[in-house]
């Protein structure tokens, strides 16, 4: 979901804010009506976890692209969602922005993080955070975030990103390269997994513009009434996330929300509606929100690599034949983004819109 910080309201108040006061029960605004509450639905208790993909066979040693690629594809089809594991970012980066992410949240005092929000005035969008939707009438989410413009380099600007820790804009704008290059190498493989050449789906991205949300869920008195992020597809190509060890991300999955467990040192890969498009829907974007719990704040830093918003993004030349139409309208996607804006995610409601 990024860049949602382009209409913050910089006096809202915090999720933080009123979590530290402790309150007995949730706000009014943050309660969802009981069909969209995490615990009331059909939800069972999760019978499966998003699939593991172990990427050091595509080491030249190993030379074992095939089967990775094959296992992508069936977790692309299956689940759109999946998790990998030796992806050659190395583990001590990947501590280094959860602990930088989590200073910054739980050490600085409110009036250093006020000094980085948003500005709804400008149109430098990143920064400090609560709500999602300019006019937003609909129920809240029990989270803050900070929203970082990486790429191109020409969008990066680290003075607008936190001075404390001191590491802080150094760790994020090394973590955006790695993330950067990790999301082209999974596109390739995506592309291939469908019998395209590699960089199909790459190109047909265009330069990357890439952001990245570092998410902050607070302790919520009312975990069962509530959600830190509520069910919606991201909107880009794809998405890179990882989280701490509280968990709280869920998949959707054959209509059953399921818990993507913590898995250390693993990345989670999130398909996105673009990647829908340009695959003509063989693969679907993943359908996922966020649950809080009582007792622990959560952190999850989320890269998310878009389009320029003057692309036009419409299903693959290659995937098209008379036995297989294109699915989707073409979109220019900075006119995707608007109307998402304006209408909130509400599950996958944007994509589905395009549908032929
Ligand atoms: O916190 C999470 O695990 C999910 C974050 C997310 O989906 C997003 O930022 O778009
Ligand atoms: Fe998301």
């Amino acid at each position: 979901m990024a860049s949602m910080a382009a209409v913050e309201k910089s006096t809202a108040a915090s999720v933080q804010t009123i979590a530290q006061s402790n309150p007995p029960q949730v706000p009014p605004q943050y309660i969802q009506p009981p069909q969209t509450r995490p615990f009331c639905s059909s939800a069972r208790a999760p019978a499966a976890n998003i699939p593991a993909i172990d990427l050091s066979g595509l080491d030249p040693t190993h030379r074992d692209r095939v089967r990775v690629r094959a296992q992508i594809g069936r977790a692309c089809r299956d689940w759109g969602a999946f998790h990998v594991t030796n992806h050659g970012v190395p583990s001590s980066l990947l501590d280094r922005a959860r602990a930088v992410g989590s200073s910054f949240f739980g050490d600085s005092s409110m009036d250093e993080k006020l000094a980085y929000a948003c500005d709804p005035s400008s149109s430098a969008t990143e920064g400090y955070g609560s709500r999602m939707l300019e006019n937003d009438d609909s129920v809240l989410d029990w989270r803050d975030y900070f929203d970082h413009h990486t790429l191109p380099l020409s969008r990066r600007d680290p003075s607008r990103w936190p001075s404390s820790p001191p590491d802080y804009r150094e760790v994020m704008a090394e973590y955006s390269d790695r993330m950067g290059l990790l999301a082209k190498q999974l596109l390739g493989l995506i592309s291939e997994s469908l019998g395209l050449p590699t960089l199909c789906i790459e190109h047909a991205v265009g330069e990357f513009y890439q952001n990245i949300t570092i998410s902050y869920y607070p302790p919520c008195p009312q975990p069962d009434l509530t959600l830190g992020l509520q069910a919606h597809s991201d909107m880009g190509a794809i998405t890179l996330l990882i989280q701490d060890d509280v968990g709280g991300l869920q998949v959707l999955k054959d209509g059953e929300w399921v818990t993507v467990e913590p898995l250390s040192d693993a990345i989670v890969v999130l398909l996105a509606d673009q990647t829908e498009i340009m695959t003509n829907g063989i693969y679907r974007s993943a359908e996922h929100r966020a649950i809080t719990n009582a007792s622990r704040a959560r952190l999850s830093i989320a890269t998310f690599h878009d389009p320029s918003k003057a692309r036009k993004i419409s299903p693959v030349s290659e995937l098209i034949s008379d036995s297989s139409p294109p699915r989707y309208r073409e979109v220019v996607y900075g006119d995707y983004v608007s109307s998402w804006y304006t209408k909130g995610p509400e599950g996958k409601r944007n994509i589905d819109a395009l549908l032929l």
